[in-house]
């Protein structure tokens, strides 16, 4: 970065734009493997919190991969850019007050934790899709693991690219076991238990 760069503060504050929408800023981060349900959740939690009057935004990986990120693969450099990028993404529509829902397999635990940091304290939430890999390979909604497996394509998370998976995330959830509606009330749950679907003080 140049040393010509100078910060500027806004003169309306993340909580002033939060607290005109009747909410608190915060990030749901899903991740997990391919097929584990980050997306299917996460629009699903998207669309109930609309319908109940919160302000949202959602990233998810294959549209990210279209736009933004487009010069982006699957080398563990690319994916830690990746990460590192809709860390910021995500941080400017918390800034303007949004619940933001992003859905990408950020498999390493450092990238999560960068991103984690960017984050006033209990506004990151660590949502993890521990659906077992056998169910996400057995799923296969993409055809990837059936190309992963026969070596059509190579650095496949979960096959041939590893998976870090949380230590200690604020969710996890299993969609082997776990309904979508049942997913969605316990991320409700959390958000409100938290109060975070209130309008909240400076973080
Ligand atoms: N090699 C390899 N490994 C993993 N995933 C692959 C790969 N190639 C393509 N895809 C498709 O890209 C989606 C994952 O993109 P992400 O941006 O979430 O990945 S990462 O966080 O940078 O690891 C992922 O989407 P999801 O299935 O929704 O997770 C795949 O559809
Ligand atoms: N309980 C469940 N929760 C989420 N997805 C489920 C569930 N049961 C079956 N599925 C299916 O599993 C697939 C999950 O894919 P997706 O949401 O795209 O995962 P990811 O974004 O992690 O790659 C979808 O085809 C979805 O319909």
């Amino acid at each position: 970065m140049s040393d010509h760069i100078v910060w500027h503060d806004h003169k309306i504050s993340r909580t002033e734009r939060a607290s005109i929408k009747h909410q608190h800023p915060c990030l749901l981060w899903f991740t997990g493997l391919s097929g584990s349900g980050k997306s299917t959740i996460a629009n699903a939690l998207d669309v109930a919190l609309y319908h109940e009057g919160y302000h949202t935004f959602l990233l998810d990986g294959d549209n990210v991969r279209h736009g933004l990120n487009r010069d982006l693969g699957f080398s563990n450099e690319d994916r830690v850019e990746n990460i590192r990028r809709i860390g910021e993404v995500s941080k400017l529509f918390a800034d303007a007050g949004l619940i933001v829902l992003s859905a990408f397999i950020s498999p390493f635990a450092s990238d999560r934790r960068l991103v984690r940091n960017m984050f006033p304290a209990g506004e990151f939430i660590e949502v993890f899709m521990d659906t077992p890999l056998a169910t996400c390979e057995e799923r296969d909604p993409k055809g990837l693991y059936r190309k992963a497996r026969s070596g059509e394509i190579h650095d496949f998370t979960g096959i041939d690219s590893p998976y870090e998976a949380p230590a200690h995330p604020e969710i996890t959830l299993d969609t082997s076991n776990l309904s979508v509606d049942a997913c969605v009330e316990n991320l409700l749950c959390y958000l409100k238990e938290r109060d975070l679907l209130k309008p909240g003080g400076d973080a």
